[in-house]
């Protein structure tokens, strides 16, 4: 490959510089850089430069539901949502719960090229919440796992949670806990409160989320490991976690996009778009979830992206499937509900979006680290956005072989232009593609 020149580009939002790839590294970074011998050039004038997004929660439904997406699908929507790494949610069919389907998630995702793809161990056999599964298998094997989940699905039994915490313990792992009570969601529809009751829809307490918080930070503290809260969704869940790393307890926690943006509201049209898993709470909800994000209370966003196909959307309410599509849109909704609103500059979406993500997936080492200061000699995984562009969102557009995005025909601020795996480029728009992205 020949050297690339990316020129003029605000790196974190600073001031700006170029950025001189070569084999895949960055090789040098500076003002006016006037490389020798050949090479191609990138003018990204009035463009950021990120370091490649890390996606802590992705769900890229092979192997099994191929018909909601595949790795090659959803890495490729990945790619051009400015993401170089995404972890794959164990809930496949088959469960990710053995050193076999993990490798051969992990091989899939070579193979497409898009994205690095890191598998996450489900935490017990066939999430069935009963058994510990080879966690250790896992994370030897070549995928090296170190993100674990039942995501989907409560690991609610304390005494496997405990035990699942003392086991990762040994190589560093974590365990991403979906925290849903399960007693106290049974049939749930949306959110608890006034409008569950107006739409006759079974409400979905807070306190169904913020018990299992609330457990797991103590949990956690008690084994000396760590817990990774997934979309955390509520005022209260914040307030737990917040107290809990006052007292130094070992506690990550990641907010969706959508869970910044949206409210229980849109739920009174019934339309099945808005369904989703942790519900989508109120205006109160959000605004202690941009607040708890700005003040590094909630230390990174992850995407939940939930393909689900058009006839388990395109269906009554209740019949519905939960879930949301996320990677393509995850960047434009943190620029609206949190850079454009003044609560985060561009370093902090690198650190919430990079550098944090990749740390608690601990793949910020090793053979294709990811979450590296965009610093010479690092790998040169970069992501170019223009930050003055303005999309409607159109789902038919979108690189995802679904289309349940929740954000069509909305406005949205911002547009990844480049994304570089190891200095080559896994999506860039040229003239005449630019326009619509789901
Ligand atoms: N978020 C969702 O609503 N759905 C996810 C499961 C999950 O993340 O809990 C899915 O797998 O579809
Ligand atoms: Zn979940
Ligand atoms: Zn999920």
């Amino acid at each position: 490959m020949t050297p690339i020149l990316i020129q003029n580009a605000r790196v974190l939002g600073g001031d700006p510089q170029d950025i001189l790839i070569d084999d895949g590294v960055i090789v040098a970074l500076g003002a006016g850089l006037r490389p020798e011998g050949e090479h191609s050039s990138v003018d990204a004038t009035g463009l950021i430069a990120l370091p490649g997004l890390v996606d802590l929660h992705t769900h890229l439904r092979e192997p099994g539901r191929e018909d909601a997406e595949t790795v090659e699908t959803g890495t490729k929507a990945a790619a051009r949502g400015g993401f170089t790494a995404v972890h794959a949610m164990a809930n496949t069919d088959p469960v990710a719960d053995t050193a076999g389907v993990v490798e051969q998630v992990w091989r899939l995702g070579r193979e497409a090229g898009h994205a690095d793809v890191r598998p996450v161990g489900a935490v017990t056999i066939g999430l069935k919440g009963e058994r510990l599964a080879e966690l250790g298998a896992m994370a030897e094997s070549a995928a090296g796992v170190r993100v674990f989940s039942d995501d989907g699905l409560c690991v609610h039994d304390a005494q496997l949670m405990r035990r699942a915490l003392e086991y990762v313990k040994a190589f560093d792992g974590v365990i991403a806990q979906h925290a849903q009570e399960p007693r106290l969601t049974e049939g749930a529809q949306m959110n608890e409160g006034e409008l569950s009751g107006r739409l006759g829809l079974r409400g979905w307490p807070c306190v169904a989320e913020e018990a299992i918080v609330a457990r797991d930070v103590l949990l956690a503290a008690h084994v000396g490991s760590r817990v990774h809260i997934c979309h955390l969704s509520t005022k209260g869940s914040v307030e737990i976690v917040r107290l809990a790393k006052e007292r130094g307890l070992p506690v990550t926690a990641e907010v969706t996009p959508h869970h910044l943006l949206l409210t229980d509201e849109l739920v009174a049209g019934y339309d099945p778009r808005y369904k989703v898993n942790p519900p989508l709470r109120t205006a109160e909800d959000v605004a202690a979830l941009r607040e708890a994000l700005a003040d590094g209370t909630i230390d990174i966003v992850a995407t939940d992206h939930a393909p689900h196909p058009v006839e388990a959307k395109d269906c009554e309410w209740d019949a519905a499937a939960f879930g949301m599509l996320g990677l393509e849109t995850a960047l434009s909704v943190v620029q609206h509900t949190m850079v454009d609103t003044g609560l985060l500059d561009w370093a902090g979406v690198a650190d919430r979006l990079s550098f944090a993500p990749a740390r608690i997936g601990r793949c910020d080492t090793g053979d294709v680290p990811h979450g590296r200061p965009v610093a010479a000699g690092e790998p040169a995984n970069l992501t170019l956005v223009d930050p003055s562009t303005t999309t409607t969102i159109d789902p038919s557009t979108s690189a995802s072989l679904s289309r349940n995005t929740p954000y069509e025909g909305m406005k949205l601020p911002g547009t990844v232009v480049a994304t570089f795996l190891r200095g080559r480029p896994t999506h860039s728009i040229t003239a005449g593609t630019t326009g619509g992205h789901a």
